[in-house]
């Protein structure tokens, strides 16, 4: 009866005497080891298997035997210990099923302690924590990043807000940051239609992100056809120079826009406004000025910067 369980037991299980000798290999075994029972039947364990000597299940067996102390192998550090392989196709691929792998101690009336190795097969588990794992992570991305664009959404503007804004304050660097919006944008969408708005917003976020080359700046789709880019540890000096190119660069484009009132072409207006030490603020009034100034280079014009500065 005990031979028939064995035998059908999806469990690997192999049990060792004292002396580390294969005692019991049961039918699983030999059936993903692609070794019979009587080819390691009395052998020494560790001289069938050596790449498993010093490993730790070579000390999960010695603590076994010796101390009658059981282990189970961390599936994280350990996902292979044994060439056991599913199919044919993943012998030949080399890839080994994903085990975990129990050692208990095992008294035997009459006979010195003998050790139970149980291995069971987790592929099916370790693959799923895998997709999990992926889906998890795209998820995250997703959260953090607008669908339409592909770049930071507001979400991920508040947070990196915040822990800029932090980091000028400790640092008392300065921080700077643009809020871009695209011209006559309503008037584009209602000639253009909705699909080639949407078309024209990615071709300006793509443009515009290419040309932030420090990691820590940041370029969001704040609103509709809004953009904030946030500038640390940058002068409002630098800014400007760097929004006048972002603005140049989008007039290069040559989008055309037959409905807008300046160059026939997609333009932007940008508002700037920085905090440094001596005026290091709240997040509220950084994002308030540079919405002002953005207001303000709408009025006198757009296509243009302007740069907060205290009435
Ligand atoms: N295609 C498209 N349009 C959008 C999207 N989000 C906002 N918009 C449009 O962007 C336009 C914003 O227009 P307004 O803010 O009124 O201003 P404007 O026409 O750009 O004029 P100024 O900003 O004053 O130059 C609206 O027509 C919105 O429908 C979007 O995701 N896709």
């Amino acid at each position: 009866m005990l031979e028939s369980v064995l035998g059908a037991i999806n469990l690997g299980t192999i049990v060792l005497d004292h002396a580390r000798r294969v005692v019991v290999w049961n039918r699983w075994m030999s059936q993903y080891s692609d070794l019979p029972a009587e080819s390691v039947v009395g052998q020494d364990f560790f001289v069938l298997f050596p790449e498993l000597g010093g490993k730790r299940i070579d000390g999960a067996v010695r603590q076994a035997l010796r101390d009658n102390f059981p282990s189970v192998l961390s599936q994280t550090l350990h996902k292979a210990p044994f060439a056991l392989f599913v199919n044919a196709a993943a012998r030949e691929a080399g890839e080994r099923m994903q085990q975990a792998v129990a050692v208990t101690p095992l008294d035997v009336p009459g006979l010195e302690r003998h050790c139970l190795i149980q291995i069971t097969d987790v592929s099916v588990a370790v693959h799923r924590e895998r997709l999990l794992r992926e889906q998890a992570l795209e998820l995250r991305s997703q959260t953090f990043s607008d669908g339409l664009t592909g770049i930071a959404n507001r979400r991920h503007f508040d947070v990196a807000m915040e822990k800029e804004m932090r980091r000028a304050k400790r640092s008392g660097t300065p921080l700077s940051l643009l809020m871009i919006d695209i011209d006559f944008f309503k008037p584009y969408n209602d000639h253009y239609g909705h699909q080639q708005g949407d078309d024209t917003l990615i071709k300006v976020a793509h443009a515009l992100a290419a040309m932030l080359q420090r990691p820590a700046d940041l370029i969001a789709r704040y609103g509709g056809e809004e953009f904030a880019v946030i500038l640390p540890e940058m002068t409002a000096e630098h800014s400007q120079v760097l929004a006048e190119k972002m603005r140049e660069r989008i007039a290069a484009l040559a989008i055309p826009h037959a409905k807008t009132e300046l160059t026939g072409y997609v333009t932007v207006s940008i508002g700037l406004a920085t905090h440094a030490l001596e005026n290091s603020g709240d997040i509220a009034a950084l994002l308030g000025e540079a919405d002002r100034a953005l207001y303000m280079a709408k009025g006198a014009g757009r296509n243009r910067v302007v740069r907060f500065s205290s009435p």
